[in-house]
């Protein structure tokens, strides 16, 4: 089995192993415009998959792209499953009016992070191109929730709309809050501005469902930057890498 979380910065894919564990067996990364080196990568590792199950949120070209990528590293016979956004899959229940409209990586995080933590209250936090904060309720249900841009396209959107603001190479992590310099300030901003809104998330979950235990499920690359700047409570912060894949193959081997 592949699974593969097609984002809108970079392909993401792991080849679970067989024992049931979801352990890993490969996995990597890619820009996503180096799509096509794929095939030879997939080739070189000489895998027998027989099943690719695909989350793509980056259009239609990118769908095409790796869909004849599959076939070069496959054949044609590969079953390939473009998994999608479905009013029930796997236990969790899809609670956008228009199902189908919800981005199909947020429902397979959804079911990765209920996968992992079953039964519990849950805000899912990702942060990659996007960052998306979704209510999960401990009976299983997508509440709905949030999408603002990543912490990464912050920077950038102020470098890109200002004569004076440069475009910030990497985010590191800073020392205080109020910065004395141009760069570390723009940093300052846009971390409050992720951290802000999942802590602004987790206390409107907290008024909706009073009483419960809650957990701060996060994901995606800039996660790690925010950790130190998250101001929890009690809430229990569980910071997971590949949360897409661990979904996709929740969502494979699911049976209810
Ligand atoms: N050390 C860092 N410094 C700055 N930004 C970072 C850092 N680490 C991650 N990011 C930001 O995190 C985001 C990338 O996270 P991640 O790798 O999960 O997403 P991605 O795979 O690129 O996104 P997508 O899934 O949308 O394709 C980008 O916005 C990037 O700018
Ligand atoms: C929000 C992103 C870009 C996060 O990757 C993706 O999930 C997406 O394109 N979603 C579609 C819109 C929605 O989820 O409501
Ligand atoms: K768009």
């Amino acid at each position: 089995m592949l699974l593969i979380d097609a984002g809108n910065t970079r392909i993401k894919w792991a080849v679970p192993a067989e024992d049931g564990t979801g352990r890993w067996l490969h996995q990597g990364a890619v820009a996503r415009g180096e799509t096509a080196s794929l095939a030879t990568v997939w080739q070189q590792l000489g895998l027998a998959v027989a099943r690719v199950c695909v989350s793509n949120v980056a259009g239609q070209a990118l769908r095409e792209t790796l869909g004849s990528v599959l076939t070069q590293a496959f054949g044609a016979d590969v079953a390939v499953e473009w998994f999608a956004s479905v009013p029930e899959r796997a236990g969790l229940r899809n609670g956008y009016a228009n199902p189908g409209q919800l981005g199909c990586d947020r429902f397979a995080a959804a079911i990765g992070a209920r996968s992992l933590f079953p039964g519990q209250e849950l805000v899912v936090a990702t942060c990659g191109t996007a960052t998306t904060i979704d209510a999960v309720s401990a009976e299983g249900v997508f509440v709905g929730g949030m999408i603002l841009p990543g912490l990464g396209t912050m920077a950038t959107s102020l470098a890109l709309s200002t004569a004076q603001l440069p475009q910030i190479e990497a985010i590191s992590p800073l020392a205080q809050p109020f910065a004395d310099n141009t760069v570390d300030a723009i940093v300052s901003g846009c971390i409050a501005a992720q951290a802000g809104a999942i802590e602004h998330a987790l206390d409107e979950r907290r008024r909706l469902a009073p009483g419960r235990a809650l957990r701060c499920v996060l994901a995606g690359g800039a996660g790690k930057v925010l950790v130190p700047h998250l101001r929890l409570g009690d809430t229990v912060l569980e910071k997971v890498d590949n949360l897409v894949l661990i979904g996709l193959y929740a969502a494979m081997v699911y049976s209810g």
